[in-house]
């Protein structure tokens, strides 16, 4: 049968990963119907997504993920997905972590392609010597002495992408890296307003601000991966940004160790921000269109896909026990660090993907986070008020 896809992977490695779903699903004798809405992190996504369920045209399957599968499933449009669970055994082969995520009153709703390791800081190994840097910075102070000498050699020392997302995302990571992951958890996953108008919340708003200071003029608007694009062809230094950021380096052939530093943002290598991809499928009355979503929801947990996706995204697979051979180095770190922070309590959904609140508040928040970031003239004092302020917002 037939599955319209509807998901927002149009970067050069963020295309190949999607292609190899679509292959999959031709060789099971399904047709992919492929409705891709451009604009990293999701936000347009969502949006047309809303649009089209309201008119009464839902796609087969699209990409949601976190809290907002479950508003999904109580707007009564998911389709239960526990027919393929059980036969997949998906209880078995997932981390309970993600597997509760993945349904709505104890039914699966959707399917999990991936873990996405959001604390990451990507690094061009040659900028770094030709700037006299030796070593990898671990903590906030160590970062910004090597981007002044970054800096003076004349590079950008931080490259980034001004879009209310991307703020965000190095937000949640400065946060991470001043406060510990106790504080992430009271601050941006229990939105407790103590710790986000706490002192430990005016230390990671000026380190923020501080590491803004390090981007080039011509970052406000530009696209994640045109970013990372300026770490690959050693223009910048630094990117922070999730995993997926490791899927250009890896198309533009790019080995880790050799050419690039993956590495944990400074002062958040004892944690884990976690992002997973997941596709849920909408209630659609055709058999053979039911059949084929059967069809694609078993595929995205089946161990072919698993391990091509996943080598080509920069994410780990989802699935347990997947042998990792074929992985490089930042992907066997990304997995031996989920399952060391799992147990540690320091594994924490990401707040920027859409992982740990209600989109609402995400939103909210988000906003407020972009908006300190681009004006200058707003005090730290001030922006921590905005931000408890929008956290407020249920
Ligand atoms: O578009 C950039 C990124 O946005 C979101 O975080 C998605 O979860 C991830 O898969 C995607 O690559």
């Amino acid at each position: 049968g037939e599955v319209e896809v509807l998901h927002w992977w149009t970067s050069g490695g963020e295309a190949k990963s999607v292609g190899e779903l679509k292959k999959i699903m031709q060789t099971k004798g399904n047709t992919w119907k492929d409705f891709a809405v451009a604009g990293g992190g999701g936000d347009n996504a969502m949006t047309v997504l809303k649009s089209r369920v309201v008119a009464g045209n839902p796609p087969a399957a699209a990409q949601i993920k976190g809290p907002a599968i479950q508003e999904w499933a109580a707007e009564g449009v998911l389709a239960n997905l526990d027919p393929v669970a059980k036969a997949e055994k998906w209880d078995s082969l997932l981390p309970k972590v993600v597997a509760d995520g993945m349904k709505y009153k104890g039914n699966y709703v959707a399917a999990p392609v991936n873990v996405h390791r959001v604390n990451w800081m990507w690094a061009n190994e040659a900028v770094l010597k030709k700037s006299g840097v030796t070593g990898v910075p671990m903590t906030w102070d160590e970062f910004f002495a090597a981007a002044d000498k970054i800096k003076k050699a004349g590079f950008i020392p931080v490259a980034h992408g001004g879009q209310n997302w991307q703020d965000f995302t190095t937000f949640e990571s400065v946060v991470l890296g001043v406060g510990g992951p106790k504080f992430y958890q009271d601050a941006l996953i229990k939105l407790d307003q103590k710790a986000l108008t706490s002192p430990t919340m005016t230390k990671s708003l000026e380190t923020f601000r501080k590491v803004k200071g390090y981007t080039d003029a011509a970052s406000p608007g530009r696209d994640w991966n045109l970013a990372t694009a300026m770490v690959i062809q050693e223009k910048a230094a630094f990117q922070f940004m999730g995993d997926w950021a490791k899927g250009e380096f890896t198309a533009a052939g790019k080995v880790p160790g050799k050419d690039y530093i993956c590495a944990a943002a400074p002062g958040t290598a004892n944690a884990y921000t976690f992002n997973v991809d997941s596709f849920a499928m909408f209630k659609l009355k055709d058999a053979a269109a039911q059949k084929a979503q059967a069809d694609l929801a078993a595929a995205i947990m089946g161990t072919e896909f698993q391990e091509v996706f996943n080598l080509n995204k920069g994410s780990i697979p989802v699935r347990l026990n997947m042998d990792m051979a074929k992985f490089d180095d930042c992907a066997k770190l990304s997995s031996k660090d989920f399952v060391a922070s799992s147990k540690a309590g320091t594994l924490l959904p990401s707040i920027a993907h859409g992982m740990a609140v209600k989109p609402a508040a995400e939103g909210a928040i988000k906003d407020a986070v972009s908006q300190f970031w681009n004006d200058d003239k707003i005090s730290v004092a001030d922006g921590v008020k905005s931000i408890a302020k929008a956290a407020a917002i249920q």
